[in-house]
């Protein structure tokens, strides 16, 4: 039988975030000549314009390069990349699946930080051959051989043929195409054998259907085969197959080792499920092929239209958005204070920002976005348990038996200075130690037990401003514990307003709900009437503040005569007024839901 490619080589490049992933994805495609300098003007692999404005790859993508190695073979190398946030460490492997081998791009100023453990790791675990490359050399500050020791020390790799790169003035880039020709296996499956493609992406296209990204692990797939997917058993037709050149170019077949897209005019993109398998109808495989990891959404909010009237176009832009990523859920909730909305689930605080952003961006939405919320298990008297993604649903305390929170396993690496400073910050974070190692002679490794809940609160920005800027965080859920948690209810007026409850520790209740009281008397515009503000549990007010009257003699004075100044006003008035819910009497802004993210502990 005719064995895969021997010229055929898959890998992803893996990295902390801003090590210079991308940047070293653009010098392989334009080293390779996939595309010309002028062609590349932007990074061509961050292609989704937030991902360019933010800087990071969030959506993973597929490229083809064609490489003449100095045996004088052209090989056919297929670049996956991955994106480097801790929220997208599911896709991370995914990609790693469908390859051989990984480079893994460690920055020479900043050496491993936490994802790039958690990434080698993954790499380990499918096998991959890895590639260390120290990138950034030409920076001044680059210490090459402290990182190549901390690769050797922490990652148990042997580093001393690290290939020594700058992405930016392209240093190294044909040492690492060679070492990939040289080190990375060739793909091992048969041509002939019966089809097994894995799906590691998939996208929605108004012209062909959904689009399947696969990696062909055995046989071979061209127009008019008669897929099946292994998952669900049902079968389409191939109207096409191709590779990313990094443009979408249709070919003939793919065959075993490479890596593709295939098309078939499928209608819903639910029916190409990333980590199933595409057999043969007519001779399927007798087994599929491992799959992932499901992810799961661990941070929900509600998202709410401003205007009533864009409930249904809200739907639709979710569902749209949905299409491309199956990791953001949603389901119609209705608040008392801000009416029908949805609420969502996201893999983290940057997936739910982005989702954010892009309905408000791309889809033109006006949003109220509540406070996001952890599942919680709730287990009443009853002896039921619910998972409570929404703080208001939770039961009267009088039927609550106990109440599981969500606990993540946190990887901290930070200089040895900060030490005394993270492990302050994790006792107020209600985190457990488990363990501290060396990195460096100067860096360390926190190995920490925390609560997700608080990490989604403001975990991330008190790391990075106490250790100014210098430690990074990895983490994964490690199950569930139960401890001492009450609801805080916000009352407006005397009217309780649904969006605004959270739950917290006991221990931080008075505390929380105190500043948040004051925040929102900050936040809360005058209007005509008094507006006490109250926070409670239970029956029982913790704090108290009043949003004092407006003085209506105020007002005349200030806008005088002067038109245009009056309606400069005015109109200031209304870009505000756009994010802005009337709930009963009072007129809430969007600041007014996000700010128990805003008080300090
Ligand atoms: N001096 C120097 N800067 C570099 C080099 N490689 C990348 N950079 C810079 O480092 C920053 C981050 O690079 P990216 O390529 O976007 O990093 P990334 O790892 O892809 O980041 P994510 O996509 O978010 O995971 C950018 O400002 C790059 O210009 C290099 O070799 N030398």
């Amino acid at each position: 039988m005719a064995q895969a490619s021997q010229r055929i080589r898959n890998f992803s490049i893996i990295a902390h975030i801003d090590h210079g992933k991308s940047t070293l994805a653009d010098r392989l495609i334009e080293y390779t000549g996939a595309l010309s300098k002028r062609e590349m003007e932007e990074q061509v692999l961050d292609s989704m314009d937030l991902e360019r404005e933010r800087g990071i790859t969030i959506k993973l993508q597929a490229v083809r390069l064609s490489y003449k190695a100095k045996d004088g073979e052209v090989y056919e190398l297929n670049l996956i990349d991955t994106p480097g946030h801790v929220d997208f460490t599911y896709e991370v492997s995914r990609s790693l699946a469908a390859c051989e081998g990984a480079l893994l791009v460690v920055d020479a100023v900043q050496g491993i930080e936490a994802q790039t453990l958690a990434n080698v790791y993954l790499a380990l675990e499918n096998n991959l051959e890895i590639i260390p490359v120290i990138n950034k050399i030409d920076l001044p500050s680059a210490e090459p051989e402290r990182v190549q020791q901390e690769i050797e020390d922490v990652i148990g790799l042997d580093a001393s043929e690290a290939i020594l790169a700058s992405a930016k003035s392209g240093i190294g880039i044909e040492e690492i195409l060679e070492r990939i020709v040289t080190t990375v296996p060739a793909p091992k499956g048969e041509d002939q054998a019966p089809l097994k493609a894995l799906i590691f992406d998939s996208k929605f296209d108004a012209y062909k259907g959904a689009i399947s990204y696969v990696r062909i692990v055995e046989g071979s797939v061209s127009k008019g085969t008669k897929m099946k997917m292994m998952s669900s058993g049902k079968v389409f037709e191939v109207t096409e197959v191709g590779v990313f050149a990094p443009a979408m170019s249709i070919v003939e077949e793919l065959k075993a080792g490479q890596v593709g897209f295939i098309a078939a005019s499928i209608k819903n993109v639910k029916d190409t499920q990333v980590g199933d398998t595409i057999t043969d109808a007519e001779s399927p495989a007798a087994e599929p092929l491992p799959g992932y990891r499901k992810s799961t959404p661990m941070v929900f909010c509600g998202l709410y239209p401003v205007e009533a009237s864009d409930y249904n176009r809200l739907r639709d832009s979710l569902e749209k958005l949905h299409l491309n990523d199956a990791s953001l859920v949603f389901e119609p909730e209705t608040s008392v204070a801000l009416g029908f909305g949805y609420r969502c689930g996201f893999l983290g605080l940057l997936h739910m920002e982005i989702i954010q952003e892009r309905l408000e961006r791309e889809y033109d939405l006006n949003l109220i976005t509540t406070a996001p919320s952890v599942i919680y298990k709730v287990h009443t008297l009853k002896g039921e348990v619910n998972d409570i993604d929404n703080p208001s649903n939770l039961p009267p305390i009088d039927q609550i038996a106990s109440i599981e929170e969500p606990m993540v396993k946190a990887t901290i690496l930070v200089p040895s200075e900060y030490v005394g400073t993270i492990m302050e910050l994790n006792q107020e974070k209600r985190g457990t130690y488990f363990n501290m190692d060396y990195v460096s002679k100067n860096r360390v490794k926190l190995i920490y037990e925390l609560p997700l809940s608080e990490i989604v609160f403001d975990y991330f920005d008190q790391l990075k401003s106490r250790t100014k800027g210098y430690a990074s965080l990895d983490y994964e859920l490690s199950g569930y514990k139960e401890t001492d948690l009450v609801k805080i209810d916000v009352l407006l007026n005397g009217e309780m307003v649904d969006a605004l409850s959270f739950i917290v520790h006991r221990a931080k209740s008075y505390n929380r709900g105190k500043k948040l009281v004051e925040k929102l008397q900050g936040i809360i515009p005058r209007q005509m009437f008094e507006i006490p503000i109250q926070s409670v549990i239970g029956n029982r007010v913790i704090a108290r503040e009043t949003v004092r009257a407006m003085r209506k003699d105020v007002l005349s004075k200030c806008y005088g005569g002067d038109i245009s100044r009056k309606r400069k006003l005015l109109e200031k008035q209304k870009a505000g007024k756009k994010r802005m819910k009337q709930v009963g009497n009072v007129e809430i802004p969007q600041d007014a839901f996000m700010a128990v993210l805003k008080i300090e502990d």
